[in-house]
């Protein structure tokens, strides 16, 4: 029997930075300045950080990288790699050593600068960094694109999904993005321009593919039972579950079912909810595919039924089931790894901080990270009451 961590935890400040473009700045520079915001809106200082998990797709010595660039000196690290699904997976990692006394103030960080590096092509050197694929490299993928578009092919073809269904996850990022002014794209967006865009892997045009911005994120769980004193709104961690399968898209058992089926189940065991009591939901939009799948995986809808489940304006501003409420990877930000914008948004909109993007009842929110091609999964629940 597994120890339940419910409640144990509280994300105390965030903080972003270098969204969008950040010439002139290094990756290192925008993590930490977004750090800084966030423990300041902690209410800490930076000294008072005892722990640091943080990942990178570029250095395999990262997490000593920001602690050495930080001026701290944690007695907890973790650079655990999952991927993009990596900085909710951190909520349980953090957990467990707030939990076992290993350290008191958490700070999960990541950033990265593949816009504006000196390298253009630096997204091309992070696939290059990938580890080999001996099943697919063969046949020269363009990964990870093509491998979600062969589970986007998959899901049309066994349940009738149709490449408008997809385009209305983009055009509800959109339509999230014209609220937030830090939003990378903002104009307008319609079904007929998805469908029109560039085709990059077939079913997947350009629009149906995540950005590739710069940006940087920070969080900082502590003790819940000590949050209060450091913040006047902490937002609980009701529950967390994280899951992986396989690690190439060939290795997928059944490329239209992700491993969300378990970390969702965990996650809502541990917080004693259902789909039923979420307000708002942030999953990891690296392409139009995903939220379908994590919907149906996640116990919002029966196998096979997203695409249908997500239209009539449900996900949109003013829907049943706001999502992406920032704009998503699709339209707000995504520099390589995306999940610790999903944790900082849900925490916004819990706090009613959201400006004109507040969704209106926003009491329970779930986030959803993705990493490699679906390939581990993590969910987490948060909320401004225990
Ligand atoms: C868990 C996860 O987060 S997975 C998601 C990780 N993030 C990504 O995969 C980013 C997804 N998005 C992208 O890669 C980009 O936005 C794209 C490729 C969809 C479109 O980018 P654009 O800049 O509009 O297209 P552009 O035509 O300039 O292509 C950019 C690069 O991709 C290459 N490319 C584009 N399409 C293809 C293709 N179908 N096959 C092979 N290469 C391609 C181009 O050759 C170019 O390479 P270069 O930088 O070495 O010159």
């Amino acid at each position: 029997m597994s120890r339940s961590h419910r409640g144990a935890i509280a994300v105390l400040g965030t903080g972003m930075a270098g969204l969008g473009d950040c010439q002139g700045r290094t990756e290192q520079e925008i993590i930490a300045q977004a750090s800084h915001r966030a423990v300041a809106a902690s209410g800490l200082k930076m000294q008072d950080i005892d722990g640091i998990i943080t990942s990178s797709l570029t250095s395999p010595w990262w997490v000593m990288r920001m602690a050495e660039y930080l001026g701290i000196r944690p007695r907890f690290s973790d650079s655990t790699m999952f991927g993009g699904s990596s900085f909710i997976a951190d909520l349980k990692i953090a957990a467990m050593a707030i939990e076992a006394g290993q350290c008191d103030h958490v700070l999960v960080c990541y950033g990265a600068n593949p816009r504006s590096a000196p390298s253009s092509t630096q997204i091309n050197q992070m696939r290059a960094a990938l580890d080999p694929q001996p099943y697919e490299h063969p046949y020269k993928p363009f990964n990870p694109v093509s491998s979600y578009a062969l589970a986007a092919a998959r899901h049309m073809h066994q349940y009738g999904t149709t490449r408008r269904q997809l385009a209305e996850v983009a055009v509800a990022a959109r339509k999230w993005a014209q609220l937030n002014p830090d939003a990378f794209l903002r104009t307008p967006l319609t079904i007929d321009e998805v469908l029109g865009a560039k085709m990059i892997s077939d079913p997947l045009t350009v629009r149906d593919c995540c950005l590739v911005t710069d940006g940087a994120g920070a969080f900082v769980v502590a003790r819940a039972d000590r949050a209060r004193d450091l913040h006047p709104r902490p937002i609980y961690v009701l529950g967390t579950g994280h899951a992986h399968w396989h690690r190439q898209i060939s290795c997928m058992p059944d490329v239209t079912v992700t491993p969300a089926v378990d970390s969702g189940r965990t996650a809502f065991a541990e917080a004693g909810l259902t789909p039923a009591d979420i307000d708002l939901v942030e999953l990891y939009d690296a392409f139009t595919i995903n939220p379908i799948l994590f919907l149906e995986d996640l116990g919002f809808c029966a196998k096979g039924e997203g695409g249908a489940f997500i239209g009539g304006g449900r996900i949109e501003p003013g829907g049943d089931l706001p999502m992406n409420t920032n704009g998503g990877g699709l339209s707000f930000t995504h520099p390589g790894m995306y999940s610790i914008f999903l944790v900082i948004e849900a925490v916004a909109q819990l706090r009613r901080e959201a400006g004109e993007r507040q969704v209106p009842k926003a009491d329970v929110a779930l986030v959803h990270g993705n990493g490699g091609v679906l390939s581990s999964q993590a969910t987490a629940i948060l909320s401004h009451s225990l």
